[in-house]
């Protein structure tokens, strides 16, 4: 961890309100802040409904707070225009999705360089920042198949990989160990460590608190608000203003 890394993620009192049936609004988040700085790497726990997606959602950009605001790099999501924050995402924000969101229509490559390719990057370079991306997961080889042809988790490397690629500074993973068996899951949160100490600040979402225990802190959310916050030298202390 770097302690005192500049900030790249800031999250002040963020909360998000969902109309629900019958006109009673479901609070997904109930004001919550986090502060992620650059080689800090953050789990987030709790039960199922507590507001974990929701929180990374907001993190990334995909979704705007009902209230609060949430800052990445220095640039205001929660107050930028949709096509501010894709561009954001885009150079910015790396996310691992639970279903990972492959396009099955485009090799492993294509994949990963997509981001780029979006971005207005010339191709040779982002081919080759693509490349670079998947041998820094292990994958390279396989960089011109189709993710049919890929198992569960050489597809979950895939994904990690257009995570990472570029400079990205913002790791953003939804249990992106979910389908894998626990050694493939410590392998990849071991990419996610790696890349994180490298340059970069991570959130990750797991159920797993042997792969939490890689993260510098992990952050317990229940009825969407942060009911405590663990460091691995300080386990289960309550800290204020996290
Ligand atoms: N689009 C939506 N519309 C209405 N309610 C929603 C929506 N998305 C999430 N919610 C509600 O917000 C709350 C938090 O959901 P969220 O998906 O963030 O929880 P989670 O902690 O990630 O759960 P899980 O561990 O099961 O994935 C839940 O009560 C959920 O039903």
């Amino acid at each position: 961890m770097t302690v005192g890394g500049a900030v790249v993620v800031d999250a002040r009192d963020v909360v998000r309100r969902y109309p629900g049936l019958g006109g009673v609004a479901v609070t997904a988040l109930d004001g919550v802040s986090l502060t992620v700085r650059l080689g800090e790497l953050v789990a987030v726990m709790g039960p199922s409904g507590s507001g974990k997606s929701t929180l990374l959602h907001m993190l990334g950009g995909l979704d705007l707070p009902t209230a609060g605001t949430v800052t990445v790099t220095g640039t205001e999501l929660s107050g930028a225009s949709r096509a501010q924050r894709s561009r954001a995402r885009r150079r910015r924000i790396g996310y691992v999705f639970q279903d990972l969101n492959l396009i099955p229509s485009l090799r492993a490559i294509e994949n990963v360089s997509l981001p780029l390719d979006l971005d207005g990057v010339a191709p040779r370079e982002a081919q080759s920042a693509a490349r670079d991306a998947l041998r820094a997961v292990g994958v390279d080889h396989l960089a011109e198949r189709f993710p049919d042809a890929l198992s569960g988790g050489q597809q979950q490397r895939v994904a990690i990989a257009r995570a990472l690629v570029g400079p990205r500074r913002l790791l953003l993973a939804d249990e992106p160990t979910g389908a894998l068996d626990s050694v493939t899951g410590e392998d990849v949160m071991t990419l996610l460590r790696d890349r994180v100490d490298a340059g970069a600040a991570g959130v990750i979402v797991t159920h797993d608190a042997r792969l939490a225990a890689w993260a510098d802190r992990t952050l317990y959310l229940e009825d969407g608000r942060v009911v405590t916050t663990s460091a691995p030298d300080e386990p289960e202390s309550l800290l204020e203003g996290v």
